[in-house]
């Protein structure tokens, strides 16, 4: 099996030194391998945003190492790990320049991993490119090419940003809490979409969620954080035969204490 990325007893802290001191992740061993579609839980608080963050570089590691393939990727910088790493966020006015429209932001992520420059416009091969990605949605994006994407719905939104994420194959995708934002039968359509482009691009995909079905019914393996370690970690069949109460019992069994946290039974 590849190993696509590791994690070194990895701790991050906040305001370290301090009073205040948080120690938010607590030595986190992880192997992502090749094809894992790895779903993230745990309650506010539990380290999984910080977590991404240090995956996407936004956040300094600031003790442990992190490796992509066989390459030492700690101290490299957001912008670099952008090149292999993509990520959708919660926001969908994130990841995307909403004043520019639906093509131009199809361009720019064409870009990603190349020497950049400025071409104006949109070539017409990659727009009948982009034409055709965009009618793999089934949202009849194909023909608002010309639209700004500030003023589409949220979900044709998130529709456009996996796109844009996926356009070029990413070594990995981080998706944080991608359809957190949209109404439940949007988020159903999002997740879908999700699922569909991974499986058809055998991507490597690494999904923070607070919706404890949606980490059980996606992926092939879940882990559960818990005040900034790995408390469960799950996959194959075990995970396949995975029920909500089996999870909850499990992080019973894990942490050693019971789930006080509302958001995480969003069932
Ligand atoms: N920039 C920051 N400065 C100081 N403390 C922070 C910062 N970001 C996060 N924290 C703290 O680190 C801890 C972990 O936060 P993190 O956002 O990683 O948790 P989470 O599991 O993503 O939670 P949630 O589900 O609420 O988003 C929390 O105690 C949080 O208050």
């Amino acid at each position: 099996m590849t190993t696509i990325l590791k994690i070194d007893n990895l701790h991050q802290y906040f305001e370290r030194g301090t009073v205040n001191e948080n120690h938010v992740l607590k030595g986190i061993d992880l192997e992502i391998n090749q094809g894992d579609f790895i779903t993230i839980i745990g309650g506010n608080g539990a380290g999984k945003s910080t977590l991404l963050n240090s995956i996407a570089g936004t956040l300094p590691i600031e003790e442990g190492q992190m490796f992509l393939g066989s390459k030492n990727i700690t101290k490299q910088n957001v912008v670099k790990r952008s090149k292999q790493i993509s990520r959708v966020f919660q926001d969908p006015k994130m990841g995307t320049a909403v004043r520019l429209t639906v093509e131009e932001n199809l361009a720019i992520a064409l870009k990603r991993g190349k020497p950049r420059g400025f071409t104006k416009g949109v070539k017409a091969i990659n727009r009948n490119f982009f034409r055709e990605q965009l009618a793999t949605l089934n949202l009849g994006l194909e023909d608002r090419l010309q639209a700004e994407i500030g003023l589409l719905s949220g979900g044709q939104r998130q529709a456009i940003t996996l796109l844009m994420a996926t356009i070029v194959k990413p070594e990995l995708i981080l998706l944080d809490e991608h359809t957190a934002a949209l109404d439940p039968k949007t988020s159903a359509l999002v997740m879908a979409l999700t699922e569909k482009l991974i499986t058809e691009q055998a991507l490597t995909a690494f999904m923070v969620t607070h919706n404890m079905e949606d980490a059980i019914k996606y992926g092939n393996r879940l882990i559960m954080l818990h005040q900034g370690t790995i408390a469960v970690d799950i996959a194959g069949e075990e995970k396949q035969n995975l029920t909500v109460t089996d999870l909850l019992d499990l992080f019973h069994k894990q942490s050693g204490s019971a789930i006080k946290d509302d958001s995480l039974l969003l069932v």
